[in-house]
């Protein structure tokens, strides 16, 4: 087993990593941070659990540490990290200092030129740049980042349209509360609403997705050109995001050609990783949040709604956003790290 550890493991994405690794077949989770106001509590005091399984009883009594490199045991293999950006943005470089590999869904860092972003079943050969990153930065440590939920839900789908020539990309969402944490949108700001602004997601959608899609020269990643352009909501659902997404291509395939490049898009043998990656749907009114978020445990993505319009192709993507999205997503990442001799 990998000895790994969660950084931030008290919040809402610190919780799901807590349940998902808890059960993991090469992951043992033994270290669990949070604020300095935690340390010190056992997990399950510290932790105002709110999934609906029980907290694990392996992590409950686990004593919550400082988020410092000196708090975590050296033969920690690996950390995730479910950080707020600005704390990820103090702690995680002095810890990939201090040698530890992190694998962070927190935003910081994901664009800069010497850290890997990336979904392993799109860009898994991203990860050569952790030694531009060590070269540059002189760390014995890495980091490399998953990208943003609502980014991560659309880019697998644009990648299985790249063979039809991808020029430009319009998407619209529909964001769940929980993207937001557990205290971001009040009731009364969501229930019978809709809310037409996610502070700084539109700019991440458009530079992680042509990041992610990018080609890897050896040295720095070269971001696709295709132009993409985001308009993001947020929505009374509880968990994940669905998207409508119209995409134009040099390529004019048919509805049935882009549902067979989804279904053809590539698996893993990884623990986390779906298989398929994308299911489609038929039923035009296919996907929807609460009958498909859990499609391959909370790690596919659906697809559905396939039509021509005048400039290319329309569809729907969705996928759930605290798991593929986030937490699940760092997890996978940490397992390809761990196949590839990272960790
Ligand atoms: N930034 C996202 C987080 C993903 O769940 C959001 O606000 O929804």
């Amino acid at each position: 087993m990998t000895t790994v550890g969660v950084l931030g493991a008290t919040g809402a994405v610190g919780q799901r990593f807590v349940q998902l690794l808890a059960g993991h077949e090469t992951f043992e989770l033994s270290v669990v941070t949070a604020s300095p106001d935690s340390a010190g509590e056992t997990y399950r005091d510290a932790a105002n659990w709110g999934l609906d399984t029980p907290v694990p009883e392996s992590i409950a009594e686990l004593p919550v540490q400082p988020t410092t490199p000196a708090a975590i045991p050296d033969d920690t293999a690996l950390l995730f990290s479910a950080l707020p950006s600005d704390v990820g943005a103090e702690v995680e470089p002095a810890l990939c200092e201090a040698g530890f590999v992190v694998s962070s869904n927190a935003s910081n860092e994901r664009r800069a030129g010497d850290v890997p972003l990336v979904v392993p079943e799109v860009n898994a050969d991203h990860l050569g740049l952790i030694d531009v990153q060590r070269d540059a930065r002189g760390w014995d440590g890495a980091l490399v980042k998953n990208p943003n939920c609502s980014t991560i839900t659309m880019v697998p789908t644009l990648a299985a349209l790249t063979e039809f020539g991808l020029d430009r990309v319009h998407v619209a969402t529909l964001q769940a509360v929980s993207g937001a944490g557990y205290s971001g949108v009040t009731s009364m700001e969501i229930l019978d609403n809709v809310v037409p602004h996610i502070g700084g997601e539109e700019r991440k959608m458009e530079t992680e997705s042509r990041k992610l899609l990018g080609e890897f020269t050896g040295a720095e990643v070269q971001h696709h050109d295709a132009v993409v352009s985001a308009s993001c909501n947020r929505v009374p659902t509880l968990d994940g995001h669905l998207e409508n997404v119209f995409v134009e291509t040099s390529d004019h395939p048919a509805p049935a050609d882009v549902a067979a490049a989804f279904e053809d898009a590539p698996t893993l043998d990884l623990p986390s990783a779906p298989d398929p990656l994308i299911e489609t749907f038929t039923a035009p009114e296919r996907p929807q949040p609460r009958l498909d978020r859990m499609r391959g445990d909370g790690m596919a993505i659906a697809a559905g709604g396939i039509q021509t319009t005048d400039t290319g192709i329309q569809y729907n993507c969705l996928a759930h956003n605290t798991i593929r999205g986030a937490a699940g997503a760092s997890i996978l990442n940490g397992e390809l790290l761990a196949r590839e001799g990272w960790v």
